[in-house]
């Protein structure tokens, strides 16, 4: 008997263009969210985009609660719970980078109140997916979140951001393709669930971001269109999946374990990037797409090695011989990389020096 069952929940209302943050309005009307919102931000993305919504909603005789956080912790989704509690507000936004979205989705699910995505930077996948990322102590959390019912992406705000973080964008869907064959493999090895679906969907959008890299360029507008996009079509590929299994395998690991030993050294796209490159290697040899993953990195400006990601050699071998621990998720790594392994891919994939 056929027992098998799936619930995806995908957003109703994408709006993505030049000026769109002067629809927010329109677009929360639209989905029929009455009462109070609850912006969840950061301070820069605060001042670029959360404050001029504050004024449209005020314009409406709608008086917005704000939360500003600053770390992306189990500490500010609780901070966030409590305010939407005291401040009796009905749904939430997040408007910001990855860390406010996440915390953002977090806390939504927790509530059980509807939730909107705002991106200011095209840097991370998560701007529609129904995971949340949260470093715990050693370990690091992919958790259930609540999927935006909107997403509203303004390019224009996109465009403005630090070209990094768009690089940083690229660079985590260009990992896609090794978070694809750990899940494969995982698949093969550990029965581990699989949908040929999202593994395609989170392939191909890896694969139409480089055939377009020539379009990648700072100032361009047209750029972040691209991008932006991109990181739906990833987000959607978790959905599907219900697991961020099509967008992170080892890299994230990898990651995940710099954070850890290098706070705030690089940038979450920058990491996963570099990683890749080395998980590539793991899994094809010299005759894999190491280099391919390589060259799109570097065709897009994003770092492709630890001296661009200004992390030192030694951490970077830390982290590939200890990252299989961050989290219950079988990879290329299996149970870990021998100290000498590490450093002879890293040295060949030109890594370190
Ligand atoms: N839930 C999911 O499926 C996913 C979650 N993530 C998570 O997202 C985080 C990484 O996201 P990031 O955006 O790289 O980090 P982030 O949220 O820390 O943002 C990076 C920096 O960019 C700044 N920023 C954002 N918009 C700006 C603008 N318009 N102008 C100037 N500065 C701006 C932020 O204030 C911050 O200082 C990680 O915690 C990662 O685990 C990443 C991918 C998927
Ligand atoms: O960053 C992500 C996908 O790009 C989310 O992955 P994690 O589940 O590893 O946090
Ligand atoms: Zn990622």
């Amino acid at each position: 008997m056929f027992e098998k069952s799936a619930w995806i929940r995908l957003p109703r209302n994408v709006v993505v263009g030049h000026g769109v943050i002067d629809q927010v309005v329109d677009v929360i009307d639209d989905l029929h969210l009455h009462g109070r919102p609850l912006f969840v931000t950061s301070p820069t993305p605060r001042k670029v985009a959360a404050e001029p919504i504050v004024a449209a909603f005020e314009a409406t005789s709608v008086d917005p609660a704000v939360v500003t956080i600053e770390k992306a912790t189990f500490d500010a989704v609780e901070r966030v719970i409590e305010t939407a509690n005291a401040e009796d507000v009905s749904y939430l936004v997040g408007i910001g980078g990855g860390k406010a979205i996440d915390i953002a989705k977090m806390a939504s699910y927790h509530l059980e109140m509807g939730f909107c995505s705002v991106p200011t930077a095209a840097s991370h996948d998560g701007i529609v997916s129904n995971r949340g990322s949260v470093p715990d102590g050693d370990t690091r959390h992919s958790v259930a979140a609540e999927p935006p019912l909107a997403v509203i992406a303004d390019t224009e705000i996109l465009a403005d951001a630090p070209w990094e973080l768009t690089t940083a964008g690229c660079a985590d869907i260009i990992s896609n393709y090794t978070a694809v064959m750990d899940w494969r493999l995982a698949h093969r090895l550990k029965n581990v669930e699989y949908s040929e679906y999202a593994a395609a969907l989170a392939e191909m959008t890896a694969e139409i971001l480089v055939d377009n890299a020539d379009l990648i360029r700072p100032g361009l507008e047209e750029s972040s269109w691209v991008v932006t996009k991109a990181l739906m079509s990833s987000g959607v590929a978790m959905s599907i999946a219900g697991s961020s299994r099509p967008a992170s395998g080892a890299e994230h690991l990898f990651s995940h374990q710099l954070d850890r030993l290098a706070p705030g050294a690089a940038l979450h796209g920058h990491q996963v990037g570099v990683g890749s490159i080395m998980t590539a290697y793991l899994h094809g040899g010299e005759r894999g797409i190491w280099q391919d993953i390589r060259n799109a990195l570097a065709s897009i400006d994003a770092p492709t090695t630890a001296d661009g990601l200004g992390i030192d050699d030694k951490t970077v071998i830390e982290s590939l011989t200890t990252c299989h621990e961050i989290r219950d998720r079988y990879t290329i790594l299996g149970d870990g990389m021998d100290e000498r392994a590490a450093r002879e891919v890293a040295t060949k994939t030109g890594v370190i020096s």
